[in-house]
């Protein structure tokens, strides 16, 4: 495992030969996705089509006065300098000094207009991407890293920023001088030109050698920044668990070994990509070499002049710089359409949508039906998460969930939420399915009070406003009031406007709660989701929280995974669920009167 640190300049190529065959079975696929993707590109680009129009012109003006320059110099050489006849010259030079002056300001706007379009693309490539995710369901997080989802909306996005800001001008720009680099130099002289072009089939060669190990050297590497990044990201968010559990070297381990795949595919990567312009810097000087050569007896012949050895001179390099460009764009547009594959692809995930969407107007009161419901995680391996589960709770009615962990409690309450879709049964709310309700409106109606509630980096004032949005100053206040964080808020530093630092963890968990209940208070909600802190808290804090969530419940339906037996004591009803079944169900008392699995669990002291 430690293989990186005893040998650090020990590469070799990561190119094994399960990778070599696991890709190849994937290139059709790939070819696929490139049209489709490079369409979807163009489509973004298209809808600034006047501007790109002028862009394209102007490309075209460059590229033309690019090829005038060697000319003019040739013709001041052949008709001034070699006759030693100067008259006129001046003129020449004006126009050759228009030329460059022409061919920078052309350059200029292009790259202006061109840098507008590509950012104005990108924002909404990002702002869709962003949209998107916010539309995802809670399944698609479930399978994905953070990181790797941040890894799209920056590394992915920036590269086919850094494509479209500058590869696709010179992309354009580089066929066009070929293309009028070869009609002039056809014109000028056809021996030259067949002998300039002789390094083009070498090119080719020596280029699908290299980009055929780039392309995949780059997807590779991509997927070692994304990998690495997920674990960075998630040993700084669960930085406080690492240290308390020692875990240290375990996480630096997993970050070597991570850390050592990008240093591999990253090494391979810009290896072979720094091959191109020294390969083609090679063919270059080799290719000037023989024109000069071969030029130079033809003039000594006198069947070419000395100022068309010098256009020829100027035209092969100018020849294999576009081809230079191209090669080297070709990587950059590689990656740009890797990484705008995997941006489209989550873009093309499903979103939650409202189906059947009834219109419910009336006011909603909170009566909660599970009616044969089951369930099942993707990629679970059981067969099913949640069994065949029925019950009711009335309007204002407490119920208790128990039940040994992983047993399908925090599930229902997804459920509930519609964070997760049954697979059978039906779930009603005042007699309404919920998958015949919009999901804005079902969620407005509930609240979570999570164990570890999640706090944004905001102020104390904005994490409560979060519960409702056009909540006033004042209906913050009292909402923190009656869920008793007032007396702590205030005793914050900068009171309501203490900005809560990296999830809260300048304050206590107790107080976190407390928070959190302020924001439940303040959404008003008709059901509440509760899960009872499990966590050691201080006796004056667990009173204050108790009190507080005796406020948040009443009048409200209630669904509580219970820890503690005097929770269970104050509910209407009890839901026993044993590995995804509602064994019991009842209040307590009858349950304790039936002897079954919750008199048992009593008995083992599991709450
Ligand atoms: N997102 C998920 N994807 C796949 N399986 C999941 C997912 N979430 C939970 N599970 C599995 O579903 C089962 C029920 O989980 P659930 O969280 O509902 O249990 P729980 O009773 O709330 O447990 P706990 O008391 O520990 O919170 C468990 O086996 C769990 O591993």
């Amino acid at each position: 495992m430690f293989d990186a640190i005893r040998r650090p300049f020990g590469y070799e190529p990561v190119i094994r030969k399960e990778d070599l065959k696991k890709k190849d079975s994937k290139k059709s696929e790939r070819a696929e996705n490139w049209q489709s993707t490079l369409l979807r590109i163009w489509k973004l680009v298209d809808e600034h089509r006047l501007l790109l129009m002028t862009v394209l012109a102007l490309v075209f003006v460059s590229s033309a006065l690019a090829l005038l320059g060697p000319y003019l110099i040739g013709y001041i050489i052949d008709e001034f300098i070699v006759p030693q006849t100067f008259s006129g010259m001046g003129t020449v030079i004006f126009w050759l000094i228009a030329v460059y002056i022409g061919h920078s300001v052309s350059l200029y706007l292009q790259n202006y207009w061109m840098v507008g379009i590509a950012q104005a693309v990108i924002y909404r490539m990002r702002t869709r991407l962003f949209e998107h995710l916010q539309r995802l369901p809670v399944s698609f997080f479930d399978k994905r890293q953070h990181g790797e989802l941040m890894s799209r909306m920056t590394n992915d996005i920036e590269n086919v920023s850094t494509t479209l800001n500058s590869t696709f001008i010179q992309v354009f720009s580089s066929i066009l001088t070929l293309t009028g680099t070869i009609i002039i130099m056809l014109w000028l002289s056809p021996l030259l030109t067949v002998l300039t072009l002789v390094i083009i089939p070498m090119m080719y060669v020596a280029m699908q050698w290299i980009t055929k190990r780039t392309g995949r050297l780059y997807k590779e590497q991509q997927q070692a920044i994304g990998e690495l990044n997920g674990l960075i990201e998630e040993s700084i968010s669960g930085q406080k668990i690492v240290k308390a559990f020692s875990q240290e070297p375990r996480v630096m381990e997993e970050f070597l070994v991570k850390s050592e795949n990008l240093r591999r595919t990253g090494f391979w990567a810009w290896t072979f990509a720094g091959f191109i312009p020294k390969v083609m810097n090679f063919l270059n000087n080799g290719s000037f070499a023989i024109v000069a050569g071969v030029g130079g007896i033809l003039a000594l012949n006198g069947s070419i002049s000395i100022g068309v050895i010098v256009i020829f001179t100027e035209y092969a390099r100018q020849f294999t710089r576009p081809l230079n460009d191209l090669a080297n764009q070709f990587n950059t547009v590689l990656s740009a359409i890797a990484g705008a594959e995997r941006v489209f692809s989550i873009m093309g995930e499903t979103e939650e949508k409202d189906e059947i969407v009834l219109n419910v107007d009336k006011k909603l009161h909170g009566m909660v039906e599970f009616d044969d419901v089951s369930f099942k995680y993707e990629g679970a391996e059981e067969d099913w998460t949640i069994r065949n589960v029925s019950f009711a709770v009335g309007v204002g009615q407490t119920a208790a969930l128990v039940g040994a962990t992983g047993a399908g409690k925090t599930t229902i309450m997804q459920l509930l939420a519609r964070f997760y879709d049954a697979a059978e049964g039906q779930i009603r709310l005042d007699g309404t399915p919920i998958e015949a309700m919009p999901r804005e409106t079902l969620r407005k109606q509930i609240a979570f009070v999570l164990q570890d509630p999640f706090l944004f980096e905001e102020t104390v004032r904005e994490n409560i406003r979060y519960g409702r949005l056009d909540a006033s100053d004042d209906e913050v206040v009292e909402a923190a009031k009656r869920s008793n964080a007032h007396d702590f808020i205030e005793a914050l530093p900068f009171g309501y406007d203490t900005v809560l630092k990296g999830d809260g963890s300048m304050i206590s968990q107790g107080q976190k709660q407390l928070l959190s209940i302020a924001r439940a208070l303040i959404a008003d909600p008709v059901i509440l989701l509760l899960d009872e802190a499990t966590s050691s808290i201080d006796t004056v804090t667990e009173l204050k929280i108790q009190e507080a969530l005796e406020h948040l419940m009443s009048g409200r339906t209630s669904f509580v995974i219970a820890h503690r037996l005097n929770t269970v004591r104050q509910a209407d009803l009890v839901l026993v669920m044993e590995m995804g079944e509602l064994v019991e169900f009842g209040k307590q008392q009858d349950l304790i009167d039936k002897g079954g699995v919750y008199t048992a669990m009593l008995a083992d002291a599991k709450l």
